[in-house]
C-alpha cells in the first residue's frame, strides 16, 4: 500500500538519552521500508548536524529543535508521508506544539520511550552519563536538566522490559489506528 493511501502520519519517540529512541525507529522504519513503504527519519543527532546545527541545548534551543521538526514533519504529513522522529524533547509545551503542526494534516502518534533513568545510565551507549556525573558536561537530561514526561503519549514503552519486536509491533498497531497505551 502506497504513503498516500494510509495517511500521513508521524511516529514521535521521545524519552531520555539511552531510552532506545534510535534503536526502536531503526528497527521501525527497516520494517516499513522492507514493506516498501517511504519513510522520513528526523533523528535528533542528524538533524542536530544539519537542520539544527547552531543550536545549543538550553531550553530555548531545544523547543527551537523541536519546532522546526514538528514544522517538516507536518510538512511531510501533509502529501500523505510517513515520518519517524527520534529526539529527546524533554518539554510538553514543545511536543504539543509539534502535535499541533503534525495534527493539521494527518495523525500524530507519541511514542513515550519511558525506560528508568538507572538503565539509560548503565547502558551509557556514548559515554555521556559518565561526563555528565563528573561535571564534564552540564545541562545533560535526567542528570542536571529536566525531562517531563508526556501527559497524553499515545503509547508508553519501557525497553528494559518489552523486546524490541514487541515495541515495533505496538507502535504498527497504534499507526493503524488501534493501540491502548501501555506503560509496560
Ligand atoms: N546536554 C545534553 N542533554 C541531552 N543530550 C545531549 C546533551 N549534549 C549532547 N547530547 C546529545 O544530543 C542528543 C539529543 O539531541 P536531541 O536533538 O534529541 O535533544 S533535544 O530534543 O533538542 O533536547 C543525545 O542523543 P541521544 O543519546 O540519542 O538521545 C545526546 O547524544
Ligand atoms: N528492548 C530494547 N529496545 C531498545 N533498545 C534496547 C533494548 N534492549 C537493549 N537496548 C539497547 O539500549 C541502547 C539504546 O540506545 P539508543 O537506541 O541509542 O537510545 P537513544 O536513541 O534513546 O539515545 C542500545 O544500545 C540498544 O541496543
Amino acid at each position: 500500500m502506497s504513503s498516500a493511501q494510509h495517511g500521513g502520519v508521524t511516529v514521535f519517540l521521545t524519552g531520555l538519552s539511552g531510552a532506545g529512541k534510535s534503536t526502536v525507529a531503526d528497527a521501525l522504519v527497516a520494517e516499513l521500508e522492507a514493506e516498501g513503504r517511504p519513510v522520513t527519519v528526523l533523528d535528533g543527532d542528524v538533524v542536530r548536524t544539519h537542520l539544527s546545527s547552531e543550536l545549543d541545548f538550553s531550553r530555548e534551543h531545544r523547543d527551537l529543535n523541536i519546532r522546526r521538526i514538528g514544522f517538516v514533519a507536518g510538512e511531510v504529513v501533509r502529501h500523505g508521508g510517513t515520518v519517524v522522529v527520534a529526539a529527546i524533547a524533554p518539554y510538553e509545551q514543545a511536543r504539543e506544539e509539534a502535535r499541533a503542526l503534525v495534527e493539521r494534516h494527518g495523525r500524530f502518534v507519541l511514542v513515550h520511550l519511558a525506560t528508568p533513568l538507572e538503565v539509560c545510565e548503565a547502558r551509557d551507549v556514548k559515554g555521556l552519563y559518565a561526563r555528565a556525573r563528573s561535571g564534564e558536561l552540564t545541562g545533560f537530561t535526567g542528570v542536571d536538566d529536566p525531562y517531563e514526561p508526556p501527559a497524553r503519549a499515545e503509547l508508553v514503552i519501557d525497553t528494559s522490559v518489552t523486546p524490541l519486536a514487541e515495541s515495533v509491533a505496538r507502535i504498527r498497531a497504534a499507526m493503524d489506528g488501534g493501540g491502548a497505551s501501555s506503560a509496560a
